[in-house]
C-alpha cells in the first residue's frame, strides 16, 4: 500500500476552450485530512473530477491508491461528494443510505454506522425532504461513508452550514480520518484550513503552494490562515511580476 493516496503530476485540463488546471503537482498522505483551498472558480471541482475519475485531461497523470484515476479497481474504493446533494427525498434518511448499501454489497449495520457516523441517527426515519439543506448534505455523506471509502472526496462540505454544524461536521471528518480513510476537502473558507493536516493552495488553476498550516504561518510570517494566505498569493504575485 502506498503512502500517498493520491498523486497528480504534471495535470492540465481544458474545460470550455480555456486552461483550467495548468501543470498541478501534488500528493495526498493517506489516512489524513488535506484541505484543498483556494477562491471560487479556480479549479477545485475540476482536481476533484480529474481525482475520481469523471474528468477528461488533456496531458499529466493522475494516481489514486496506486491505480490510474477512474479505472475500475477503484470504484468501490473512492467515494465522492458533490456540492450539490444526490439525495431520494421521498424516501427516508435510512432508506436513501440503505439504497448505496445495497449497491456496494454492504449489510445493515453499515448502514447505522453511517447514519451515526454524520450525526443523523435520530433522524434515519425521516423522510430526506422534510430535512434542512445542512441536513441532506449529511444524508449524501453518509451514502458515500456506506461504501466504506478508502478515499473520501468532498467538494465544499460546510458551504451554507452555520459555525455551530461547521464545526460538528469537522469533527466528524477527523472521527473518519481517524478511521484510516483519506479525506480530501474542500473549501474556499481559509479558517477551515486549521482542521487540516496538509494544504493545497489554489489559484488561478495552479497550486501555489502544498504545506501544513503550520508552515503556512512560519512562511508568511502571519498568525493568522486567512491572512497568510493573502500574503502568500501577493509574494507569489511578486516573484511573477519580477521574474
Ligand atoms: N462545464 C464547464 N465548461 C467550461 N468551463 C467550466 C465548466 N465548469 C467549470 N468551468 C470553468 O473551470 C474553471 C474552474 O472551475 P471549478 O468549478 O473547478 O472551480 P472551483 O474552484 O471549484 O469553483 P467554486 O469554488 O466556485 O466551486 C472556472 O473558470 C470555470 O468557469
Amino acid at each position: 500500500m502506498p503512502d500517498r493516496a493520491v498523486v497528480v503530476d504534471s495535470l492540465v485540463v481544458e474545460r470550455g476552450g480555456r486552461t483550467v488546471l495548468n501543470n498541478v503537482k501534488l500528493s495526498i498522505p493517506q489516512g489524513t485530512i488535506t484541505g484543498l483551498l483556494g477562491p471560487s472558480g479556480c479549479g477545485k471541482t475540476t482536481l476533484m473530477r480529474s481525482i475520481v475519475g469523471t474528468q477528461k485531461v488533456a496531458s499529466g497523470t493522475v494516481t489514486v491508491l496506486g491505480s490510474t484515476a477512474g479505472t475500475k479497481e477503484l470504484r468501490h474504493k473512492v467515494g465522492y461528494v458533490t456540492q450539490a446533494p444526490s439525495v431520494y427525498r421521498d424516501l427516508t434518511v435510512r432508506d436513501n443510505v440503505r439504497y448505496f448499501a445495497a449497491m456496494y454489497g454492504r449489510g445493515a449495520q453499515s448502514v447505522t454506522s453511517a447514519i451515526e457516523a454524520v450525526g443523523l441517527t435520530e433522524y434515519a426515519r425521516s423522510l430526506a425532504g422534510q430535512l434542512s439543506g445542512g441536513q441532506l448534505g449529511r444524508v449524501s455523506l453518509a451514502s458515500a461513508l456506506v461504501a466504506e471509502p478508502e478515499l473520501l472526496v468532498l467538494d465544499e462540505p460546510t458551504v451554507g452550514l452555520d459555525p455551530v454544524l461547521r464545526a460538528e461536521l469537522w469533527a466528524r471528518f477527523e472521527d473518519i480520518a481517524r478511521s484510516g480513510t483519506t479525506l480530501l476537502v474542500s473549501s474556499h473558507v481559509m479558517e477551515e484550513a486549521e482542521h487540516c493536516a496538509d494544504l493545497v493552495l489554489m489559484r488561478d488553476g495552479s497550486v501555489l503552494a502544498q504545506l501544513t498550516p503550520d508552515e503556512l504561518l512560519k512562511r508568511t510570517g502571519e498568525t493568522n490562515l486567512e491572512h497568510a494566505f493573502l500574503t502568500l498569493i501577493r509574494t507569489t504575485q511578486n516573484l511573477e511580476n519580477a521574474s
